[in-house]
């Protein structure tokens, strides 16, 4: 079976190392003929084929589908995210999303990837009307599975301020251009053509694993993903590791770092919706009284956003994220995040400088919804104000609501709690970590260019977190290099996607399956007593 033969090539590759380290001699360093040199050559060319690089032939070591595709599927892979964004899949709010579309971009995904729908390996659910659960049979049962995770629903794109329009898919100076294709319609579309493409090659894999597609994640996942997993706990799944959107490959994020970085989030913030409120008498607005409901309100408003909630920089994995960035910096940069046992006082400051490196080192404060008044001339009783906190790792949600009630310090100003969820627990990112491990080795094989990988925190909420019952490895990353102004399309104006990026999501995603099929759990150190 294709992708089954297990060739330890480091093994082979040991058995050959004199010549590799002198090329032209035999064992005991005589010089070998032209021939017997070619033809070892080719031995090991023809072992390692269809590896991407040199570091996933020593890691994977088994025959692999190359992830190699032909013009005619090129055009095929980049033309079926252009009809996949065609399709207005919004979620409006927790009653109301485009339910016309979320079927409609069932049926497309059948018609674009009919292998996956076809295949004996796979069992198609939809759950919760209109969220897609697949089940893709792995030939070794002792392999644990894994889940593959992306939403395709969308947040809404009112026509103003694009470029073209949102719903077209349009292609433009090499970039497909749309709502949701960077959240996170490419991530659907790419796990499903990846294994489309490696199905056509008869493929098939070893590990089982699980393909989650939400429809509903922009209104926080209730109807889709949380079905899912309350669907996978009662038939008792337990999964090695999970991959869903949330993080990227990095560029100028931060200042003097020019090359890009991986950053697989580990941890995801937690949050705290929480209505502040304010009830005072009713009068007529000739003889005011000194102190008004909406002045009240605002007052403590400001002081919530004037008063930032603690810096948590030291604890967490962000100090682990910049040591390891720390030998891509020069100095004197470098110096600082090298030696943060020493320097953290300052370069806890300097993360506070900008409004997203402040994101990951303490809860933040968002006021978002303020509502009072009816009249010009009537002091309305009512006034009340939403305040969208998300939770630092370090901290829980009864402490950040403490923090709050010290800040407000005024009992006129009642407190709401509308929504609230913890930080979820910090995945494991060392050697033993499988879902780390997979994605980093992945990431090195297909992105030459990235040197480095380094675990992170996901500062928004994603999905993932209704699986936290069945797995402690959930790893946020999407194979896609961003900047700090396609961050900003997210949820915003002007979101696209290079094609170049698009092909490597999809690259990455074939290679990954594959990788999981034939990883090697480390083996334990011992320690000598
Ligand atoms: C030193 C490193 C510097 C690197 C900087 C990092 C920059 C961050 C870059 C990218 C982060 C992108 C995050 C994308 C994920 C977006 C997911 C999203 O938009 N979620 C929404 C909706 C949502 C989903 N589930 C819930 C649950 C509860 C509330 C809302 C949601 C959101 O978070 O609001
Ligand atoms: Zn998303
Ligand atoms: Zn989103």
């Amino acid at each position: 079976m294709i992708g089954q033969r297990r060739v330890r090539l480091w093994t082979f590759r040991s058995k050959l190392w004199p010549d590799w380290r002198g090329l032209g001699r035999d064992m005991a360093g005589r010089c070998v003929s032209g021939r017997a040199l070619i033809a070892a050559l080719l031995i090991l060319l023809a072992t390692v084929s269809g590896s991407t690089g040199p570091s996933s032939r020593e890691i994977w070591g088994a025959s692999r589908i190359p992830s190699q595709f032909s013009e005619e599927e090129r055009v095929a892979i980049k033309e079926a995210l252009k009809g996949a964004i065609q399709i207005p899949t919004v979620s409006f709010s927790h009653e109301e999303s485009n339910t016309t579309a979320l079927a409609e971009f069932g049926e497309y995904m059948r018609k674009v990837f009919p292998t996956v729908f076809h295949s004996s390996l796979i069992r198609h659910e939809v759950v919760g009307t209109y969220s897609h659960l697949l089940t893709v049979q792995g030939s070794d049962p002792s392999l644990q599975p894994y889940m593959l995770m992306a939403h395709f629903d969308v947040v809404p794109a009112p026509e103003e301020g694009w470029d073209v329009p949102p719903f077209s898919g349009l292609e433009r100076d090499g970039f497909i251009h749309g709502r949701g294709t960077l959240d996170n319609k490419n991530s659907v579309m790419a796990i499903l053509q990846a294994l489309e493409l490696l199905l056509i090659r008869n493929y098939s894999p070893r590990r089982s694993f699980f393909i989650a597609l939400g429809h509903d994640e922009e209104v926080s996942g209730i109807k889709g993903a949380q079905k899912i997993s309350a669907l996978l706990q009662a038939r008792g799944v337990r999964l090695a590791f999970l991959v869903d959107e949330g993080s990227f490959i990095m560029e100028d994020f931060l200042p003097n770092l020019k090359k890009p970085f991986a950053m697989i989030s580990v941890a995801e913030k937690g949050a705290l919706d929480l209505m502040l409120q304010v009830n005072m008498t009713p009068g007529h607005s000739s003889a005011p009284p000194k102190e008004t409901s909406i002045g009240i309100l605002s007052a403590a408003v400001s002081r919530l956003e004037q008063t930032p909630m603690p810096n948590m920089f030291g604890s967490g994995p962000l100090k682990q994220t910049l040591k390891l960035l720390s030998r891509e910096f020069s100095f004197p940069t470098n110096i600082l995040f090298g030696n943060l046992w020493l320097f953290q006082p300052i370069v806890s400051r300097l993360m506070e400088r900008n409004h997203i490196t402040n994101a990951l080192v303490r809860t933040t404060t968002a006021l978002t919804i303020f509502n009072a008044g009816v009249k010009v001339n009537v002091i309305p009783p009512l006034a009340q104000a939403t305040i969208n906190f998300r939770i630092h790792p370090s901290q829980t949600v009864r402490e950040v609501l403490e923090l709050v009630k010290n800040i407000v310090a005024d009992d006129r100003v009642q407190l709401h709690v509308l929504r609230s969820f913890e930080p979820l627990p910090v995945s494991p990112s060392d050697a033993t970590a499988i879902g780390y491990q997979l994605l980093q080795q992945t990431i090195q094989s297909v992105f030459p260019e990235v040197n480095i990988v380094v675990p992170g925190i996901c500062i928004a909420n994603t999905d993932s977190r209704h699986y936290a019952n069945l797995t402690n490895g959930i790893y946020l990353f999407n194979p896609v290099f961003l900047q700090p102004q396609g961050f900003s399309s997210i949820h915003g104006i002007n979101e696209k996607i290079s094609v170049r990026n698009y092909e490597n999501q999809v690259k990455f995603i074939f290679e990954l399956i594959q990788n999981a099929d034939t990883y090697k759990e480390p083996v334990p150190h011992l320690h000598e007593l």
